[in-house]
């Protein structure tokens, strides 16, 4: 829920964008998004790369995208393209800098110190897309290698790809990917971000894998269209009928205190410390939620 560097920030809607379209990012600055990924890579043609390039750094440097989180997704490492992106990435300052098809704790290493080099300032962080077999055999270490490491991404379209897998709803076939890159972020203490869904026209189905991405854990959804932010930023946001639970199971477990208990219970079901923990979190969640707005 929290990266173990910085402050909790709500990422329940993480929306790429093709940065070669210019009404595409006019249009993220009015969308209720809680961070952007321009993307540099897949969704941008080769003949497009250094528009792309030019549009995604100006947009960092515009400050005309509020309190939304500002990623630049750059093309891999080993791409003709990498070393220009992620120079200028850099020199931009975004809030991070997205890496596809990240497959080891090394290669993230390398990425810090070429972004140190490249002159990116602190607050710039790196977040690893996970969307290789490989990568989801190393995520512990990957998230693990560097203090710069805010955030792993799931890449669920390469994954499938790589896998020779066939997306089916409930996602059978990447659901062991998904708890091993869930485990090592949490044993990491870094975010994590869930696969897109790519029927942009489909909303049951949408709603039905944000809900799972929620149930499993994960902080938010990455998307690919507008009309996906405001059902993903509701799964994903704490209801005003688990912060009133959450609050109920504060008081109970004070009054409890107060009496020299140890334990409570709360209709029946019992409340230790660690159900205080998860209702502190739920209370802090939807604050910061609150506060954007
Ligand atoms: C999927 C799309 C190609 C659909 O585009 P379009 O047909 O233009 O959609 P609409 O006409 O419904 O658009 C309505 C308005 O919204 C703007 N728009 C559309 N998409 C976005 C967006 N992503 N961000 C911001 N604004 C957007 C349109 O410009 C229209 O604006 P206006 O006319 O002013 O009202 C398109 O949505 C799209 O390109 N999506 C992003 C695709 C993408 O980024 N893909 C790469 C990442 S997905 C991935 O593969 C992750 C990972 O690597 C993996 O392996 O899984
Ligand atoms: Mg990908």
């Amino acid at each position: 829920m929290t990266d173990n560097h910085t402050a909790y920030r709500p990422r329940r809607s993480v929306l790429y964008m093709p940065s070669s379209n210019e009404r595409a990012l006019e249009k993220a600055k009015t969308l209720p998004v809680d961070a952007l990924i321009l993307d540099l890579e897949d969704a941008v043609a080769p003949d497009a790369k250094d528009i792309a390039r030019e549009n995604a750094c100006a947009a960092v440097r515009s400050g005309a995208y509020g309190r939304r989180e500002l990623t630049i997704r750059v093309n891999g490492l080993g791409s003709q393209w990498h070393d220009a992106d992620l120079a200028a990435a850099a020199a931009a300052g975004p809030d991070a800098i997205v890496v596809p098809k990240v497959g080891s704790a090394e290669e993230v290493r390398s990425l810090v110190e070429a972004m140190e080099a490249a002159g990116a300032p602190a607050h710039t962080r790196l977040w690893a897309m996970v969307e290789t077999p490989a990568a989801v055999l190393h995520a512990e270490e990957i998230a693990l290698a560097s203090d710069r490491l805010a955030c792993l991404v799931l890449g669920t379209n390469d994954l499938y790809k790589e896998l020779g897998a066939t997306f089916v709803p409930g996602r059978a076939a990447v659901q062991t990917a998904l708890q091993l890159v869930l485990l090592a972020a949490r044993a990491a203490g870094v975010a994590v971000v869930d696969g897109v869904y790519n029927d942009v026209k489909d909303a049951e189905g949408f709603l039905a894998e944000a809900r799972q991405g929620r149930e499993m854990g994960f902080d938010g959804k990455t998307l690919i269209h507008p009309g996906q932010v405001g059902p993903c930023n509701d799964v994903f946001a704490p209801g005003a009928d688990e912060v009133e639970q959450a609050r109920a199971v504060i008081a109970a477990f004070e009054t409890a205190q107060a009496q020299g208990r140890g334990v409570a219970t709360l209709n029946g079901r019992l409340i230790e410390n660690l159900h205080v923990d998860t209702a502190r979190k739920v209370l802090a969640t939807a604050e910061a939620i609150a506060a954007l707005s």
